[in-house]
């Protein structure tokens, strides 16, 4: 699916169809939004997921979730609200994951290549005559049921701008997966243009930051924006506004440095003590590595990615086998499953959730009412971000996600294409900007409730011309809104 909005181009939102109840919705949506359809990929499905089934959570395949497990049809389940438990009809054996274990457990038990195997369930069906990727019945019926629990960030635009209202957002972003598609070759995980474009225009309105397992100079060049913050390293290494109020103590390893472009800036390492380690892992990697076809082993500074998505899974447990023979002897290294990766880094109780509250905390953004943190991935590093807002009750994680995975998000996103619509949504804290907010609700079909209420918000600031154009469009879509004006 693909569709224009305004400045902006919008793909993958055919499950917003799906949603729709009839077929005269379907076509008032369809006008409204100026859909031209290219593609009919339903479902999407990407392979990962999230499984704990032995000392380590693994990556699994959905397809054991079927529909006949689930005995009934999403369309007459209950609507259930972010975050509540599955209901019972529905529990989905999506088991949570269980406390990192330590890295010998992790490697000598045969999860750890179990892992590496089930994150490569079969390839998507591809019909050939139409050339669009298909996903099953069941898969779309499964998704469905999963979104009741995590509701799509773009459908729930209405509850979030309410949440959002008054305060103010600080978003912070994963790279891989989230702002770029996966792809085979790392080196290549580029980010669009758009999504470009789409980053900037809300970072003008507020403080972005991304988070990423990826070295922060190769996310930098990735995204290539000068007005966010950057952490690498899975948070071990971030560059953040200076906050004269944060002392050394608080922070220790945290430096006052210059960015790229000379200006002032605060650089927290705390593991920069394990630099020589990982460099010293790093050239161990490579050499053990150099024979097996398609690994690729990346320098991601604090950590190092060892990828696999390219060999051949006949050599996975050769690939497994030589990772574990040199990180044997590193006590004080972890290793961890990402998609398709096997990524070594320091023990330390650091990750991307703290990673977020310092960044809030740099930002002078922390312990406020009226901030409302954002925070958007895919991965399992991601959680640990989405359990401290959840836990902390102070923001909401968005999970992008194909298929279903247990997470501490609230909401989720299906592919990385539809965060751009995540940009009208962040807007909605943009009080001044109504136009944005119409829009907004335009784009996403909310309640005539909301309209009445934007419509006075607009009356009040006095925008008549705003009001007239919206009630235009108001008339076209008809929504049986124009009778209650
Ligand atoms: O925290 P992130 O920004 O999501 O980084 C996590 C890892 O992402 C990258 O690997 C993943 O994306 C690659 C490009 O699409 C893909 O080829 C690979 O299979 C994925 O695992 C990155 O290359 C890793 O170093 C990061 O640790």
């Amino acid at each position: 699916m693909h569709c224009s909005f305004g400045d902006e181009k919008f793909s993958g939102s055919l499950h917003l169809m799906d949603c729709m109840h009839n077929s005269s919705d379907k076509k008032t949506l369809k006008r409204l939004l100026n859909l031209s359809v290219f593609n009919s990929s339903k479902a999407n499905l990407d392979p990962m997921d999230l499984k704990s089934n032995h000392a380590a959570p693994v990556l699994t395949d959905p397809a054991p979730i079927s529909k006949s497990r689930l005995g009934i049809h999403s369309s007459l389940l209950p609507y259930t609200p972010p975050g509540a438990a599955f209901p019972s009809a529905l529990y989905l054996t999506i088991p949570r994951k269980k406390p990192t274990p330590s890295i010998l457990d992790d490697v000598r038990s045969s999860s750890w290549l179990d892992a590496m195997k089930s994150s490569s369930p079969p390839r998507k069906k591809i019909n050939k005559e139409f050339n669009v990727e298909v996903a099953s019945d069941d898969s779309i019926v499964l998704y469905r049921s999963w979104m009741l629990k995590y509701p799509s960030a773009l459908t729930s635009f209405e509850q979030i701008t309410k949440y959002a209202k008054g305060k103010r957002i600080a978003l912070f972003l994963d790279y891989d997966g989230t702002l770029s598609p996966i792809v085979d070759d790392p080196d290549r995980a580029v980010m669009s243009a758009n999504m470009r474009s789409a980053v900037r225009n809300v970072a003008k309105y507020f403080p972005t930051a991304i988070i990423s397992g990826r070295s922060r100079d190769k996310v930098y060049e990735f995204v290539g924006l000068t007005e966010l913050y950057y952490a690498g390293s899975h948070g071990m290494d971030i560059m953040g506004p200076v906050r004269h109020s944060m002392t050394n103590d608080d922070h220790p390893n945290c430096i006052r440095s210059t960015d790229k472009q000379g200006k002032e800036v605060n650089l927290f390492q705390p593991a920069s003590e394990f630099l020589p380690m990982i460099e010293e892992i790093l050239r161990s990697l490579v050499e053990s590595t150099k024979d097996i076809e398609g690994a690729k082993v990346e320098n991601n500074k604090f950590c190092v990615s060892v990828h696999y998505r390219n060999v051949d899974e006949k050599n996975w447990a050769t690939v497994a086998q030589r990772v574990h023979d040199i990180i044997k002897d590193y006590s004080r290294l972890r290793l961890t499953h990402g998609r398709k990766v096997l990524e070594v880094r320091p023990k330390i109780d650091w990750n991307k959730g703290k990673a977020v509250e310092f960044l809030l905390e740099s930002l002078g953004l922390n312990d406020c009412d009226d901030v409302l943190p954002i925070y958007v991935g895919d991965d399992r590093t991601d959680e640990d971000a989405f359990k401290v807002l959840r836990e902390g009750n102070r923001g909401y994680g968005i999970l992008v996600s194909s298929i279903p995975k247990e997470s501490d998000a609230f909401y989720s996103l299906r592919n990385p294409s539809e965060l751009r619509g995540v940009k009208i949504v962040c807007s909605l804290g943009q009080p001044h900007d109504k136009r944005r907010q119409v829009e907004g609700a335009l784009r996403f079909r909310c309640s005539p409730g909301f309209f009445l209420e934007l419509r006075k918000e607009m009356v009040d600031e006095f925008v008549g011309d705003e009001i007239s154009q919206v009630l235009g469009e108001m008339e076209e879509v008809d929504w049986g809104l124009k009778k209650n004006l």
